[in-house]
């Protein structure tokens, strides 16, 4: 099950059973047209001898019909396994194979995003799991039996015509290529232009959705024209695609008249096997068909391989991330653990720089130790290396050189899985899933009872909040959790914090975890953060002083090494470097004053508008929410929190609202009139679609048609006639037939006489005027055809009749004898027939 690479890699004995029956039904299915075809071309014989209302005639039908129902049983068996086998199995397999991707992705170290463009791995992160897990899936489900019906339905095809007429199969098999070929081509032409078109489009699109993206830029620059110069140019190339497809599409149809040819040929070809190598017609027909049809079912075969290449390649690419090795392994469960966790953290002589950029040092010979239960500020100017330390004890990275150490042990010998569940992090990200408030903390600990969970709200101080609302810890959030932005912050703070709660860790890591509140809010989420560091060492990473200024020990980084530590009081009189965290605090008070200025002076301060604007991540855009009168309005307050926020409930049925907008139906006429100036191309089009249409059926009546001239001219075996004749059927017969011999007449009428199809035959000398050989090939031609009609038959040559049913001797206009010939020649010397046929023997010898 784990072999390396491959679409199947993930093939357990229950997928092998399933592709086993599926790969039996496909060629089951497959085997359905060539094993029908041989019961067709027996049908087609028959129908030569076969006479309405006759006991023969009804037993063939009964025969063929009965074969053809045990074939469509035998071909839906089949057909259903084949479908079911192959959807189930694809289904397993890609299901196991996306799991495995996810979680080789889930595993990976932070470094490997780092190690390529982010956007570029969430990209193949995405199309691993939905195009690349997508097109080995179709190609497990369609493809491998498509391939495989069409390629048995094929190898039957031709095996059947080789068996049915071998001459035939053989001289029309060359000219499948006429129309294999040029298919083959003109598809894959297609499929190229297809994706240039789709390419082409996307660029369009893209510019189409830039430019409503950035309306207002586009507006206040009146980019508008602009813009649609660019859009109508891009079109201008798919337009160009568009013609080129067309045309190819054209020769493609066109190349498909080819079969016709072929058909063609066949008649011809066909005629003369029947009439010169005694071939039956329905034979000649079928094997005929067959080779066309092989034909077809081998070019829809074929394109199957280009999915198989691509599918092959996706399989490689999700095998080469499944199995990449991952240094920091999250699954890894070798390590230590310890029963009881005090949380003291010394960085010792650490050296570091990001796999990604291993030329830049971060940082050089940090050290730094935070004593349990005590609370640690880490300052510093952007990329001093504040977030990185973090990182380094999440183990989300190794340190180059230097140990970290928890408890006095180094974190590296610790189970992955169990020092991250020691520490709660809190960052700006926004962390909020789509789902219930109640679902969104248990990602911090799954197994967590709602006890915990309300534990760790309550530490929080998130439970007040969540209970004032309606669904309390159900009311799901995310896309349609619409509140203030204000409080949207406080929001995120608090649940950030209760899922880092959830664990009961013993170190908290804060980073810039209020940096989005202003100060009020701040001070609001701050007294939340100060209970749930209690008991926990903490490491607060803040730009704002005032968020770090109770902190037991904070910490100036500058470069990655530590500039200043100590206490507030006691590094505010540090003068190292010009006391750098005396500068910083000078700094922000400015900068605070500055900022308090500009808001109290109003042509300065943003409007109300803007500040919604800039926050709406959540407060704005679903067209189902306009309008909505219900909204909650709740009021927190409690010891840590005070104040209103407004909140809409998750709505279920937004389709409901959809139905009631009242955009306008899609206008048919006016589609009309906007395609107006392509009329000409369309009328040509529909005129070209319509001929196209007529092709079937026409060339059906010719097929029909080609069947009624085999079965005559393989009933009534005049080719040694026509052959001799210089114009063949063309050949004039003068005037009563004086120009033709007595037994080419009689041959001839006898031809006429199988054409009507009688259902009396009357025979009255019709092989008397001629020679032996070629009566004896009428003979046949006649025993055949007599089978399940009633024939009165005349003759003088007694071998003429000895087949007959009963034979009727008159004498004197009086019935002398009858009976069959066995009868009759038992009556023995005295009897007349035996006389006779004595008579003729005894002439025939003499000759
Ligand atoms: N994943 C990464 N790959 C490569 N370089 C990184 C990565 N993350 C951070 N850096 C670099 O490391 C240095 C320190 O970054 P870090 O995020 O630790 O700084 P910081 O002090 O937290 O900054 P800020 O206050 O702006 O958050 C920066 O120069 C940054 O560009």
């Amino acid at each position: 099950m784990r072999g390396k690479g491959g679409m199947f890699r993930y093939t357990d004995n229950v997928d092998k059973l399933l592709m086993l029956f599926g790969t039996l039904g496909s060629i089951g299915n497959g085997m359905m047209t060539p094993v029908m075809m041989v019961f067709v071309s027996g049908l087609i014989n028959s129908y030569g001898s076969m006479k309405p209302d006759t006991s023969s005639a009804s037993h063939t039908r009964d025969k063929y019909a009965l074969k053809l129902l045990y074939l469509a049983i035998g071909g839906g068996l089949s057909a259903f396994m084949d479908g079911a086998c192959f959807t189930r199995t694809a289904e397993r397999q890609t299901s196991r194979m996306r799991m495995q991707y996810l979680r080789s992705i889930l595993r990976r170290d932070v470094g490997f995003f780092d190690n390529q463009a982010a956007s570029s791995t969430t990209f193949q992160a995405i199309s691993g799991i939905s195009s690349d897990a997508q097109s080995i899936q179709s190609v497990i489900a369609e493809k491998i039996p498509h391939f495989m019906v069409n390629f048995s339905t094929f190898i039957g095809c031709i095996i059947v015509s080789f068996l049915l007429s071998w001459r035939l199969a053989l001289a029309a098999l060359p000219l499948t290529l006429l129309f294999i070929v040029p298919g083959l081509g003109f598809g894959k032409l297609m499929m190229e232009l297809g994706m240039k078109t789709k390419d082409a489009y996307g660029v369009a699109g893209e510019i189409a959705e830039q430019a409503i993206s950035s309306i207002r830029t586009i507006y206040s620059f009146v980019g508008e024209h602009e813009t649609l110069n660019r859009f109508s140019l891009a079109l201008q190339k798919s337009t160009e695609l568009g013609i080129k497809q067309g045309l190819t599409k054209g020769l493609l149809l066109g190349s498909m008249g080819m079969i016709y040819v072929n058909y063609a040929f066949q008649a011809w070809l066909g005629s003369v096997l029947v009439t010169t190598q005694g071939e039956s017609a329905g034979e000649v027909f079928i094997a005929g068909l067959c080779v066309v049809l092989g034909g077809g079912f081998l070019m829809s075969t074929l394109p199957n391989m280009s999915f198989f290449a691509e599918a092959k390649a996706a399989a490689t690419r999700i095998s080469e991330m499944i199995d990449q090795v991952t240094l920091i392994d999250i699954e890894d469960e070798k390590g230590e653990t310890l029963d009881q966790v005090r949380g003291e953290i010394e960085f010792k002589e650490i050296d570091f720089s990001y796999p990604s950029r291993p030329d830049t040092q971060i940082l050089e010979g940090f050290n730094l130790k935070v004593e349990a239960g005590k609370t640690v500020g880490l300052v510093g100017s952007s990329g001093s290396g504040k977030s990185t330390i973090i990182s380094l004890l999440e183990r989300f990275y190794d340190p180059v050189k230097g140990d970290i150490l928890l408890d006095g042990c180094n974190i590296k010998r610790f189970r992955l899985q169990w020092l991250r569940s020691q520490m709660g992090l809190v960052n700006q990200e926004p962390v909020l899933f789509a789902t219930s408030i109640k679902e969104n903390i248990l990602f911090g600990d799954e197994g967590a009872s709602m006890e915990n969970v309300i534990a760790a709200a309550k530490a929080a101080n998130a439970h007040n909040f969540i209970t004032k609302l309606s669904k309390g810890y159900d009311t799901r959030v995310g896309h349609n959790f619409y509140v203030s932005s204000y409080t949207l912050e406080i929001i995120l703070c608090l649940m950030k914090l209760t899922w880092a709660l959830v664990r009961h860790p013993k170190i908290l890591l804060l980073d810039e975890a209020t940096s989005a509140l202003d100060g009020q809010s701040e001070k609001l989420v701050q007294v939340a953060l100060d209970k749930a560091s209690v008991g926990r060492t903490t490491s607060t990473i803040a730009h704002r002083l005032t968020t770090v200024r109770k902190a037991n020990t904070i910490v100036v980084l500058q470069n990655g090494r530590v500039l200043e530590s100590g206490s507030h009081d006691e590094i505010i009189q540090m003068e190292t470097e010009g006391g750098a965290y005396l500068r910083m605090v000078q700094l922000q008070q400015i900068a605070e004053k500055e900022a308090r200025k500009s808001f109290d002076h109003p042509s300065n301060a943003r409007s109300d508008h803007e500040i919604k604007s800039s926050t709406s991540l959540y407060t704005s855009h679903s067209p189902s929410w306009q309008g909505s009168p219900v909204m909650e309005k709740i009021h927190i307050d409690n010891e840590a929190l005070s104040f209103d926020f407004e909140m809409q409930p998750h709505v279920e049925d937004d389709g409901e609202s959809l139905k009631k907008s009242s955009y306008p139906a899609p206008y048919q006429w006016r589609l009309i009139q906007m395609n107006a100036p392509e009329w000409k191309r369309s009328l040509l089009g529909c005129v070209g679609a319509i001929g196209y249409g007529a092709m079937q059926p026409f060339s059906s009546y010719s097929l029909g048609t080609l069947i009624s001239i085999y079965l005559l001219r393989d009933h009534s075996k005049v080719e040694s006639q026509s052959n001799s004749m210089k114009e063949g059927y063309e050949t004039y017969c003068g005037e009563r037939g004086v120009q033709l011999s007595g037994g080419q007449k009689q041959r001839i009428a006898l031809a006429r006489a199988f054409l009507k199809k009688p259902a009396i035959l009357l025979l009255d000398e019709a092989t008397s005027a001629l020679d032996s050989m070629s009566e004896n090939l009428v003979q046949k031609a006649l025993d055949e055809m007599m089978v399940g009609i009633t024939c009165v038959v005349i003759a003088h040559r007694l071998s003429t009749i000895q087949k007959s049913d009963t034979i009727v001797v008159i004498k004197d206009g009086k019935v002398a004898e009858h009976g069959s010939h066995s009868d009759l020649l038992a009556v023995g010397k005295g009897g007349y027939y035996y006389s006779l046929l004595n008579l003729q023997s005894n002439r025939a010898l003499n000759s």
